[in-house]
């Protein structure tokens, strides 16, 4: 298993210079690229048919025009729509233009309903603004005709850092790009314009760049962080994870979280309730505990025991001054802490008051897992919010706000949805692509916080314990597939464990 890493435009370009300046002609790497879209142009047009190119103004429009060339010489009816005159191009798109060698139609005349594939080769990772015009109306004609659609590099009209469309984008069936995804391949909604993406080896290397280091969620991230089970060691080894519950009637969420903790690997889980929620909690738990706290001091006072080694809290806590001096005593008790739903959501329109609570020097991990509501609430409010917390909760790239949120709290980030970020106050992030939309059912993100805590319990260190908790949380509900509700998410954690850990 290798790291995947996800360059930004930036990194991407610095990648290239590098292998150009190490004796790598620019030519050279756009006939790799252009080779490679033609070959997969063949995959998914088998038998000679009509195949539309269109080439925007810089290197993507190249791809395409090399792409176009193989493509005619392996006997495909090749017609090229282009932006700009093969004479108004430079550099190596020019050489590549030249390459063609064969008419030009302009994009307006482009007729992609009448074409057996359409290869989009307008825009790439140069895309510097919103697309206006004529390009628009031709992305909207590619869009309508219906026809398949392979993208070079990126779809056209998505930005490759962010993911999000820049004034119209192409829908592709598949895309081909070079030396590594980049993160607008796996945010969303770059993801579901991308399709399914496959990586072609053009001679470009994609390590050691500087700038952010993100990366695609999986295994190869965090599994050598994955705690051993010792063959002589007893439960406490494995740590003892406490759950705050909600009061009587919210009650639930604790026990999902709780339960997601235990399967996940924790020795013991307990569930700390009100002596009013007391009878129903008890009613529910089997192998998990309960420890009776009224109040945040008895809470404060449970927490001298050092056995208690890792917390969650935030699911029906309900929202508020009370859930507040809750947090409070969780974070002055400096243990591995999880932080979800109204835990953050009692903080709204407080952003500073909360940082300085989780930025306060502390030896054990804060794991925060709004989703885009909770960070949005959390940073921007109601309320009176600093300029630096409304900054971040405004940024357009969701990479970019979870990477904001763990730099400005000091915690680990779970930026939550179809396309979860974790994300690392130094800056690093992965982007999860394993997860379902099935996941998206009441109580699944209470059972993903509880893993969370259940691999802290054990020890994994917190950045390697939120991936590593999105990762299965969302394998054993996608293994699970149709009708899966949040009950269904601990139970399909063993089988994702043996597969993991052999
Ligand atoms: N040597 C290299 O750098 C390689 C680059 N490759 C290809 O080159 C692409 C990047 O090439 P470029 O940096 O030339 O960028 P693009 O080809 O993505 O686009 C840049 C061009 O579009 C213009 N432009 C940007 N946004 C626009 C907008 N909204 N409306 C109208 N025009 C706009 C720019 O002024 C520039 O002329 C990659 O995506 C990849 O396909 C590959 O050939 C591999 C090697
Ligand atoms: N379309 C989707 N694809 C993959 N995962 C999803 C999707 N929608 C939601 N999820 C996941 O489901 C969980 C929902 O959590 P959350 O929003 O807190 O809901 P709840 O409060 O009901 O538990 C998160 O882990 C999120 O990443
Ligand atoms: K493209």
């Amino acid at each position: 298993m290798r790291m995947q890493p996800l360059l930004n435009s930036r990194q991407m370009r610095e990648a290239d210079r590098r292998t150009i300046e190490n004796g790598t002609p620019g030519f050279t790497l756009m006939l790799r690229a252009g080779e490679a879209a033609a070959d997969a142009a063949c995959r998914m047009l088998p038998q000679a048919g009509r195949v539309l190119v269109l080439c925007g103004p810089g290197n993507n429009g190249g791809d395409g025009f090399v792409a176009a060339r193989i493509l005619a010489d392996r006997g495909h009816r090749v017609t090229v729509a282009a932006m700009k005159p093969v004479a108004d191009l430079s550099g190596d798109a020019a050489e590549a233009g030249h390459l063609w060698g064969e008419a030009v139609c302009p994009l307006a005349a482009a007729d992609p309903a009448g074409a057996d594939l359409v290869v989009d080769a307008l825009f790439g990772t140069g895309l510097a603004r919103d697309l206006q015009g004529e390009v628009v109306e031709a992305i909207a004609r590619v869009n309508g005709a219906g026809r398949p659609v392979l993208a070079i590099d990126v779809p056209s009209g998505i930005d490759a850092d962010t993911g999000l469309v820049r004034g119209a984008a192409v829908k592709a069936e598949r895309t081909v790009t070079f030396a590594c995804r980049k993160p607008g391949h796996l945010l969303y909604p770059g993801r579901a314009h991308a399709g399914a993406v496959e990586v072609a080896d053009i001679g470009v290397s994609c390590m050691g760049l500087d700038g952010p280091a993100v990366h695609a969620n999986g295994p190869e991230i965090w599994l050598p962080a994955f705690p051993r089970i010792d063959p002589a060691g007893h439960k406490y080894d494995r740590g003892h994870a406490l759950v705050l519950s909600g009061g009587p009637g919210h009650t639930g969420a604790a026990r999902l979280a709780a339960r997601g903790a235990l399967r996940a690997g924790a020795g013991l889980v307990s569930v700390v309730t009100s002596a009013r929620a007391l009878a129903v909690n008890a009613a529910h738990l089997t192998a998990i505990m309960m420890r009776v706290c009224d109040d945040p001091d008895e809470f404060s006072d449970l927490l001298t025991d050092d056995r208690f080694n890792a917390l969650a809290l935030g699911p029906a806590l309900g929202v508020g001054e009370a859930t507040r001096r809750w947090v409070e005593a969780a974070l002055e008790a400096d243990r591995a802490t999880v932080l979800d739903a109204d835990a953050l959501t009692s903080f709204s329109g407080m952003a500073e008051g909360f940082a300085a609570l989780a930025r306060a020097p502390r030896e054990h991990p804060v794991v925060l897992t709004p989703h885009e509501g909770e960070l949005r609430r959390l940073l921007a409010g109601p309320g009176e919010v600093s300029a630096e917390a409304r900054e971040i909760a405004g940024r357009p790239s969701k990479l970019d706000r979870a990477v904001g949120l763990a730099a400005f709290a000091n915690a680990i980030v779970v930026l939550k949805g179809a396309d979860t970020v974790v994300a690392s106050p130094e800056g690093s992030a992965v982007i999860n692509e394993n997860g379902s939309p099935y996941l998206g059912t009441a109580g699944s993100g209470d059972v993903l916080g509880g893993i969370v805590a259940g691999l802290m319990a054990q020890g994994m260190p917190g950045f390697e314990a939120a991936a590593c908790a999105v990762w299965m949380h969302a394998e054993a509900g996608a293994r699970f597939g149709p009708g899966l509700i949040a009950e269904d998410i601990p139970e399909g954690l063993p089988a994702v464990l043996r597969d993991l850990l052999g």
